[in-house]
């Protein structure tokens, strides 16, 4: 993997040493004050532009364009909430998504690799994690190009891992609000609060390309805004759960990627 990965700054090929426990600890200390962690240079530049060059064709004649209006939660209405309710407000999302098998050698290896799932369990206190058997979800890329975004919203699974590939020029700030709500206090009223701008809490990152970035996406609300100019924000988002063998139902995989195979 060292072709790929920076593994002299990041030791993820040497668990168990001084320097992998060390780099641990760091995530850890960083997801308890921040709810995230980023491992800048993490990819190598090269392999970035290889990445680059197997998605890009492919987002142009093969990607699925998820386009919809929707609120923070991804659903219709949120029992005992009033659907006038200021956390239920709309926002509109368009990018576009290629999955799992459309995505080439680079990415793929990366999420393949058993150091890679086995320093993220360590760094999430998870005994393992697994990669998904699901051809289409386990590893995703999103293009934002001129105008488009990922608007306000909490992911399903309890954290989340990216890998920047391209930067925007302008635009495409990946905003977030850590411990916006738990999994026992919801927080709408809070939850209205960042929706309306006025949350002091709320951060914006400008994530250089080939950090990793791993977050608490269940309970930090966060949005990619709009982005500006001509080249494409494009990221890699990787699946790994606590159990192996995860797959999506045909039904999830059609509202995801419009397509069940
Ligand atoms: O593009 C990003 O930085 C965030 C992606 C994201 O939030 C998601 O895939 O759920
Ligand atoms: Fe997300």
């Amino acid at each position: 993997m060292q072709d790929i990965l920076d593994l002299d700054r990041y030791p993820l090929d040497r668990p168990g040493s001084a320097r992998w426990d060390a780099l641990v600890a760091r995530a850890r200390t960083d997801l308890a004050r921040d709810g995230m962690f980023n491992l800048e240079g993490f990819l190598r530049s090269g392999a970035r532009d290889a990445a680059v060059a197997e998605l890009a064709p492919r987002f142009e004649s093969d990607s699925f364009t998820h386009a919809r209006r929707h609120n923070i939660y991804f659903q219709k209405s949120v029992p005992g909430l009033a659907p006038d309710h200021p956390a239920l407000r709309m926002f509109e999302t368009r990018n576009r998504t290629l999955c799992g098998d459309q995505i080439g050698p680079v990415v793929t290896r990366l999420y393949e690799w058993p150091g890679f799932a086995r320093f993220l369990a360590a760094a999430m206190g998870k005994d393992a994690l697994y990669t998904m058997d699901d051809p289409l979800a386990r590893v995703n890329a999103m293009a934002y190009g001129e105008g488009e975004a990922l608007n306000w919203h909490f992911d399903r699974s309890e954290f989340t891992t990216t890998l920047l590939l391209q930067a925007s020029d302008a635009g495409g700030a990946f905003e977030y609000r850590s411990d916006l709500r738990s999994d026992t206090e919801p927080n709408y009223d809070g939850v209205a609060r960042l929706l309306a701008g006025q949350d002091p809490d709320c951060r914006s990152l400008a994530l250089a390309p080939g950090t990793l970035n791993v977050f608490r996406g269940r309970n930090t609300a966060h949005r990619v805004t709009p982005v500006r100019g001509e080249q494409s924000r494009i990221i890699a988002v990787f699946s790994l759960y606590e159990r192996p063998g995860v797959q999506f139902t045909e039904e999830e995989r059609i509202g995801f990627y419009g397509r069940a195979a």
